[in-house]
Formats: C-alpha cells, sequence, structure tokens
C-alpha cells in the first residue's frame, strides 16, 4: 500500500468501481440498440447511397467519423479514458486541459478491433435480422454502445499502471523477457473476473425486465438475453481488456528498465 492509499483515485479499488459502474453503461446501451432491427446495409460499404455522402465508408462509420469530428473540437479525445475509432479529427477548439498524469505515454488502440467484433458478433445477436429503415436510430445507438465498450476495454491502461506500481519488478523482469503469457497470469485475477460475471448476470436479468405485471421474472421476455451479456463479456470485453493491459504492461515494463538503466550509467 504505503503511497497508494484507499484515498488515491487511482487505487485498484476506486478502478474498478468505474469498471462496474461502464457495466450499466454498457448493458443499457445494448438495451436501446436492440430495440431496432439489425439493419444489416448501414454495416455495408456501398450498401445505400445515401446522397453520395458516405464516399468508400459505410453508413455507420461515416455517422462516426462525423460525430467524432465534433467531439474531437470539444476536446473529447484529449481525455486519457477516451479512445477515437476514426481519422483525422480536427483539433480542438477549447483550450487543452490539463489532466493528473497517471498512465505513461503510449499509443496503444484496440478501436479497430472492437468495431470488427461488434458489426461482426454483438450486434447480430442482440437485434432480429431484418431492416426496419430506422438507419439513423440505430447508428445512433451503435455509437454509444461502441464509446462505451471502447472506454471500458481502454481503462485497462489504468488497471494496468496500477498494478504496475504495486509489483513493478516483477512486470519489469517478464517485459524484458517479452513474456506476454507471463505477464497475463499476473495480472488475472480469476476472483474478481467470476464475480463481475455472476454481477453482469444478476443486472441483466433486472436491467432486461419489462416490468410488465404478467411478465416479470420470466426470462423468455428479457430485452437483451442475460447469457448474451454475459458471454459478451467473457469471450470479448474481459480478454480485450486484458490484451491492452498485456500491450501496455510490455511497454511500461520495458520502459521502466530503460529508464533504471540510464540512471546507472
Ligand atoms: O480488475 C482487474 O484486476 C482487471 O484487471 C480487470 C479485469 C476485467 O477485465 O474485468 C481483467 C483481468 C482480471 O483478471 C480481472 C478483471
Amino acid at each position: 500500500m504505503s503511497n497508494f492509499t484507499e484515498n488515491n483515485p487511482f487505487s485498484l479499488d476506486k478502478l474498478r468501481s468505474t469498471l462496474i459502474r461502464l457495466e450499466d453503461t454498457i448493458i443499457f446501451a445494448l438495451i436501446e440498440r436492440a430495440q431496432f432491427a439489425l439493419n444489416n446495409c448501414i454495416y455495408t460499404k456501398g450498401a445505400l447511397e445515401f446522397n453520395g455522402a458516405t464516399g468508400d465508408r459505410s453508413f455507420l462509420e461515416y455517422f462516426l467519423w462525423e460525430t467524432e469530428k465534433v467531439h474531437a473540437k470539444v476536446r473529447r479525445y484529449t481525455s486519457p479514458d477516451e479512445y477515437a475509432f476514426t481519422s483525422p479529427l480536427p483539433e480542438p477548439i477549447l483550450p487543452v486541459l490539463k489532466f493528473k498524469e497517471f498512465l505513461a505515454p503510449n499509443d496503444i488502440n484496440v478501436n479497430g478491433s472492437i468495431m470488427d467484433i461488434y458489426v461482426k458478433s454483438i450486434v447480430p445477436v442482440i437485434c432480429q435480422d431484418r431492416d426496419d429503415n430506422n438507419y439513423g436510430s440505430s447508428a445512433t445507438k451503435d455509437i454509444e454502445c461502441l464509446q462505451a465498450l471502447s472506454r471500458r476495454i481502454h481503462y485497462g491502461k489504468f488497471i494496468a499502471e496500477s498494478k504496475f506500481r504495486s509489483s513493478s519488478e516483477e512486470y519489469i523482469k517478464l517485459a524484458l523477457a517479452n513474456d506476454r503469457n507471463g505477464i497475463y497470469e499476473l495480472l488475472t485475477n480469476r476472483q474478481v473476473e467470476e464475480k463481475l460475471l455472476e454481477r453482469l448476470r444478476r443486472k441483466a436479468l433486472v436491467y432486461g425486465q419489462t416490468f410488465d405485471q404478467e411478465k416479470e421474472g420470466q426470462n423468455s421476455h428479457l430485452r437483451v438475453p442475460v447469457n448474451v451479456v454475459v458471454e459478451l463479456y467473457e469471450r470479448w470485453v474481459i480478454p480485450l481488456t486484458k490484451e491492452v493491459e498485456v500491450d501496455y504492461l510490455i511497454e511500461r515494463g520495458q520502459k521502466a528498465a530503460e529508464g533504471q538503466q540510464k540512471q546507472d550509467s
């Protein structure tokens, strides 16, 4: 613990409480998206003309890019826990904020994988496979889901930094040996994962209910099935968070060792 006390905003407990809050954001975003049909054409480049506005992007990519341009102008992506999916983006029109420095500088961004998994393996599972013409509404909800997932997954960097600060020597040793498996094992906490999946199961059950008296408590009427939410975390969210953590810790450990060497020479 030493200088890493309970009041520290970057303590593992505080960081984990942010991950718990993001579970709610993600579940509600999925429920919101699931009310519309799949509308597959919004994910397919050139599927619809959209007045020629989308160029060589799909409708979702076009919408996301336009949205991120506005968000970039109000400095969303200067925040260390926000990652853009598209580029190039304009400079902020607001003065740059000074954030508390915690993370080591890095370029890790797994939004490409998040987009791919979301379009291929998440939306087709939560939405009915048909076209209901709600293209704008569907893409709006997609953007909310993608941003929430991206924030959660990249939050792994904060968790990784916190872990690094409490066991630097072990991580440095593994990073110098480029031992990704070793780092993966060291950062893994199976008890936390099991607890998370159990909590998620209960949340998905409660949040997904319609609360119509006659349907209350019946899983068959859930707006997003419980197992879909749990599987989403098991198959994608936790593994991608761990991938971000491993990438971060390899770089972090190697740079820390370089720094130590320079000091010694
Ligand atoms: O809470 C942690 O310690 C994390 O690293 C986050 C997380 C997760 O993605 O939820 C990932 C790896 C651990 O095994 C447990 C949980």
